[in-house]
């Protein structure tokens, strides 16, 4: 069979498909995880993915070369939420550790980091108001606003002084703001080293961390033309445009996802 011209953006979704159909042997699908593969919940530790994307995952490994989560939460989590998924293959903490050969793998430059976290996530909760939820990560501290959002200009001063305190840099996200070492490693690194020998790449994401991510895949296709990128954002009232605009396409919440690529599986 004859393969489809390559699209230029914007294009149709059925265009999308029909060409990752083409090139599935070298075709990665990426997700975030938060708000991309599963509704916001006020709670952190209660978020689950949407009952249909286990079964979706794994029929899409099944079909493509490669899938894999990169998100902002450690491996451990995402282990709890894909432990029976054994074909995907899960990036945490924006890279800094790579689940691989049933193991964690850590960035050893970050590892120094753990003890001034640990001492991080200790001063968070003795001076910052009740209401802020603060989430040890092991190599970051994400604080949280959601169920405070009038404190959310007290936590940008107070992580942005403990940034500077502690030589440490500042990840934005929806109604969060997270304290992370200070080494080079995110969503975009992850993507560019995933996509080096990739014919065709889809990225779906959500929030801020993860337009790196969609530059990533523009990057590529700026140096090889016979590369596909697809950049997909999940809508939400807090990132506004700004994700949805570096987007090719834009879903309306993590079940539209979960559906999307239900439909999109029909063409493998
Ligand atoms: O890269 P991701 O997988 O998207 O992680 C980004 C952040 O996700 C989590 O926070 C977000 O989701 C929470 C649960 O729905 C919500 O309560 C919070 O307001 C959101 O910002 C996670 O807790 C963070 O550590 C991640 O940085």
């Amino acid at each position: 069979m004859a393969e489809t011209a390559r699209p230029t953006h914007p294009l149709t979704t059925d265009e999308a498909w029909a060409f990752t159909a083409e090139r599935a042997s070298a075709t990665t699908f990426f997700f975030d995880f938060d708000g991309v593969l599963s509704p916001v919940t006020e709670d952190p530790d209660a978020s689950q993915p949407v009952p249909e994307v286990l079964g979706v995952l794994e029929r899409l490994a099944e079909s493509v070369a490669r899938v894999a989560i990169v998100s902002a939460r450690p491996v451990s989590f995402l282990r709890s939420r894909f432990e029976t998924l054994g074909n995907v293959d899960l990036h945490g903490l924006y890279g800094l550790e790579v689940w691989h050969d049933g193991q964690v793998v850590t960035e050893p430059a970050a590892l120094d980091f753990v003890p001034t976290m640990a001492d991080l996530a200790d001063s968070a909760r003795a001076e910052l108001p009740a209401e802020i939820l603060v989430e040890y990560k092991r190599l970051s501290v994400a604080l949280h606003y959601r169920t405070a959002p009038d404190h959310a200009r007290t936590v940008e001063r107070w992580a942005h002084e403990q940034a500077e305190r502690l030589g440490l840099r500042i990840q934005h996200g929806r109604m969060v703001v997270e304290l992370k070492p200070p080494v080079d490693q995110d969503k975009g690194m992850v993507i560019t080293e995933g996509v080096r020998n990739a014919g065709c790449a889809w990225y779906f994401g959500d929030d801020m961390s993860d337009v790196k991510a969609f530059d990533a895949l523009r990057a590529r296709e700026a140096v090889d033309p016979a590369f596909f990128g697809m950049a997909v954002a999940v809508a939400n009232p807090e990132t506004g445009a700004e994700v949805s605009s570096a987007a090719d396409l834009t879903l309306e919440s993590p079940q539209a996802v979960a559906t999307f690529l239900t439909e999109g599986l029909r063409r493998f």
